[in-house]
Formats: structure tokens, sequence, C-alpha cells
């Protein structure tokens, strides 16, 4: 598959320097050049199609010929070890849990496909290449993760100091060997904004091969289409019409989900569900598009004020407002709101919802009082006790940690601490 720069003033690359790039040199987002829906027979058989047959399946397209059938299965199989759980809460919600993976949010998969990807493309290549990317708390752990000790690949993970969970800060500072934390005096907005003009700088890109591992690059990306196609298989025999809440920041996963749609995938509607930043939401009232710097919040992975995503949203719906309404709605989220969501989910359900779950159950909720016939599933992209005080504090009750939280609790922090871009390009060329 090539795929092309959404600036359309780059040339359009391969699957493999797509992942290789990240960014295009234009500073755009690649997009495939073609979508091709699946057979209808694909949806009619889903029941009997494993997590790896569906997954190998709706990705092939988008990385042959590049990945060989034989070798994107292994990919496919080895990034998929673990379950992803439907689990109802009443007749008309649901929640799809993302977080039974190794660092405990919906970030797993891409981080794992994408190293998977590169690993597969470095393996006959002796140039280095470095993984800058940017995090408001979960990419960074699982790119963490999903990229330690692979071949040829350094990992550099930028993160707003005093912005993330005491756990998330944990996953992504301690593993040492091929990667390093910096902790950035600023937003995730900073962080975004620094490695996207790292891209663009020819002093850097002269010494060194940069990409990212931000939803940016479409191997961490599209592999989250996988995740809609898993819901529908566990609720289309019991549900007509399903919709999803997806707890939005950067707007790669809801993105994924429509590209589900492209696919085939019969569903009826999205939802955005922010906390109060909200750039998308205020857009779909007033059709005015106003990035403003990211506000912290209790759901502190959404708190991203210029989303990088949206513009592959406009670009599947054609940039016509009216089809996107027709596919989208979105609704922001106080704190204060979603405290109380998530004490009414405890007590109503007794399922402990983390504050990003119950920003998507909020969103359900809300679509729901003008459309009861639809069932509604919002994504619970990470586990409660990555957000522990705030969990804790809400349901006064004390959680039990799994094995994944408890390998990181003890572990020291090591970070270098950076404020501006010329600290970036200092510690870069430090370690080229
Ligand atoms: C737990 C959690 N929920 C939701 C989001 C938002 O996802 P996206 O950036 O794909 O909109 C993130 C960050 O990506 C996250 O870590
Ligand atoms: N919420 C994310 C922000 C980055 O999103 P990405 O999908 O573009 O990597 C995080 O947890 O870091």
């Amino acid at each position: 598959m090539n795929y092309y720069s959404l600036n359309k003033k780059a040339e359009n690359a391969s699957f493999k320097d797509a992942v290789i790039k990240g960014l295009a040199p234009d500073k755009g987002l690649y997009f495939p050049e073609s979508i091709t829906p699946l057979p209808s027979s694909f949806f009619d058989n889903i029941d009997n199609l494993s997590h790896t047959e569906i997954a190998f399946e709706a990705i092939k397209q988008f990385v042959s010929p590049e990945i060989p059938n034989d070798i994107l299965k292994t990919i496919v199989e080895d990034t998929l070890n673990f379950n992803f759980p439907v689990v109802q809460l009443n007749n008309t919600i649901s929640t799809l849990e993302l977080f039974h993976g190794p660092t405990m949010a919906f970030k797993d998969v891409g981080a794992r496909f994408m190293a998977r990807c590169l690993g597969y493309f470095n393996k006959d290549n002796n140039e280095e290449v470095t993984v800058l990317v940017a995090t408001s708390g979960d990419t960074g752990g699982a790119v963490a993760n999903g990229f330690l000790g692979v071949k040829g690949v350094n990992v550099v993970i930028l993160y707003p100091s005093g912005k993330v969970s005491d756990i998330q800060e944990k996953q992504l500072t301690t593993l040492g060997k091929n990667i390093t934390a910096l902790e950035v005096n600023g937003t995730f907005d900073d962080c975004q904004a620094m490695v996207k003009t790292a891209f663009l700088d020819e002093e850097l890109t002269s010494q060194m091969q940069l990409t990212s591992a931000n939803s940016i690059n479409v191997a961490r990306w599209l592999p989250q289409l996988f995740y809609f196609m898993f819901a529908y298989k566990q609720l289309h025999n019991k549900y007509e019409e399903i919709v999803f809440s997806v707890p939005s920041g950067n707007f790669g996963n809801v993105c994924a989900g429509m590209m589900a749609q492209q696919l085939g995938l019969p569903i009826k509607h999205f939802i955005a569900s922010n906390n109060e930043n909200n750039v998308v939401t205020r857009y779909l009232q007033t059709q005015e598009y106003t990035t403003k710097p990211s506000v912290q919040t209790i759901s502190n992975a959404m708190d991203v004020g210029d989303p990088s995503n949206f513009i592959r949203i406009q670009e599947i719906y054609k940039n016509a407002f009216n089809t996107l309404k027709d596919n989208l709605s979105s609704y922001s989220f106080s704190d204060a709101i979603t405290k109380e969501a998530m004490l009414e989910i405890y007590n109503n359900y007794n399922y402990v919802a983390d504050p990003h779950g119950a920003v998507g159950y909020l969103g359900c909720k809300a679509y729901l009082k003008d459309h009861p016939n639809t069932h509604c599933v919002f994504l619970e992209t990470a586990h409660p006790t990555k957000f522990l005080d705030v969990v804790e504090d809400v349901v006064k009750v004390k959680q039990p940690l799994p094995p994944q939280i408890k390998a990181v609790m003890g572990k020291e922090k090591v970070s270098v601490k950076i404020s501006t871009y010329s600290d970036l390009k200092a510690f870069l060329l430090k370690i080229t």
C-alpha cells in the first residue's frame, strides 16, 4: 500500500517508508491511498474467526506487499497475545476492556505491532533508528515496553513533567537499556510540537534516522481498528445498532474506528468523549476549529489541546461537515462530573472504571438520551489502577494491584529534564 501526505506536498511513500519516516517530509500525516472494504462474507463469518484471523484480514491491505503474509501472521499473533473482553453494564451500555496488555492501556497493541514491523524492516540493516515519542501518559509506557531491546532502535520519550500519573511515569522511566525518558517542563502539546519540529530539522535528520511511535505513525495507528471488530464480534448477535464512545485526546483511536467503518464494519455512529480539552466538541457545535493550550484533568492522557489526528478524520469524511456530523458526536465533561460517573458505575454495576473510561461512559449516556434504541460501547482505555489515587479516592475501596502494575511500583525513576526544543536537539545530537 502506498501512503500520501495529508499536506499534499510530499511524495507518496510505501508502507515501509511511511513507517520508517513516521511523518512525511512536508510535516503531513500519512494516509492510505485506497481503502478496499472487506467482503460481506468476512462480517457474516466473524463469529468463526479468531482475533488474529480478524486482525490479519483487516490490516493486510495496508501493509502488503512490504510485509509478506506469513510474516504478517506472526506479527499479528505476537501482538495480540491477550484478551479484549466486552463487559455488559446494562441493556444499552457495555464496555470494551482494552487494558489487558503488558502496560494496561490500549496503546499496547499499536506499540507492539509497530515494534515488530520496524524490527522486520531493520533485520538486514545496520542503520540505527531513533524513535521519538510524545506522551500524555500511556503511549510512553506502551512504546517503552514494546520496543525494549529491539535491535537497532533507540527510543526517546518526551513527557510533561508532573502531568502523568505515578504509575505511568514509572512505566516510561524505569526500563533503561534502549529507552530514555525526557521530562519536559511543559504540556503534552509542547512535547508533541518538539517531536514534530525534530522531524523537520535537517541538521538532525541528516545525522540520524528519526521516526515516530505516536499515532502519527501508520503502523502505530492502524492496528487500533482491530478493537472495534473485536467488540462487534462479541455484540452483533445481541444488538442491531452499535455505536462506540471513544475517550479521545489525540483522536487516533476514534479515527482508527472510522477506518474499521470504511472497511465495512457496520458501526452506526461514533462519540468522541472529551474531558475539558474539547476542541472537537466545540468544532462540531460551531464549525470553528480553534486549538487551545491543554488544561490538566484527572483523565490526563486526554489532556491534548491540538489533536494530531483530526486531519485524518476530515480526510475520511472528505472534509464535509455534514457527513462528519452524521458519523460523529462529541461531548465534553468536567472532572467533577467524571468523578460522579465513576461512583455511579461502581454503585450501580459494581464496576471500577478509570477516569478515561468514565468519560466514555458519560458520552454513551449523553448520546443515548436522544437514541434510546441503540447499544453504546465505551472503550475502557486503561486499567483503573494506573490512576490509583483518583480511583481509590472516588470509590473508597482499596484496589488490588495487577502484576503488571506491581512490577514497576518499586522501581527508580530515571529521566533527563529538558525545557526547550534546543535542549531536545542537543540531547539527540549527543546520542548520535
Ligand atoms: C487511557 C487513555 N484514554 C484515552 C486516550 C485518548 O486516545 P486518543 O489519543 O487516541 O484519542 C489516551 C491517549 O491516547 C489514553 O491513554
Ligand atoms: N494519550 C496519548 C497521547 C499520544 O497519543 P498517540 O496515540 O498519538 O500516541 C498518551 O497516552 O500518550
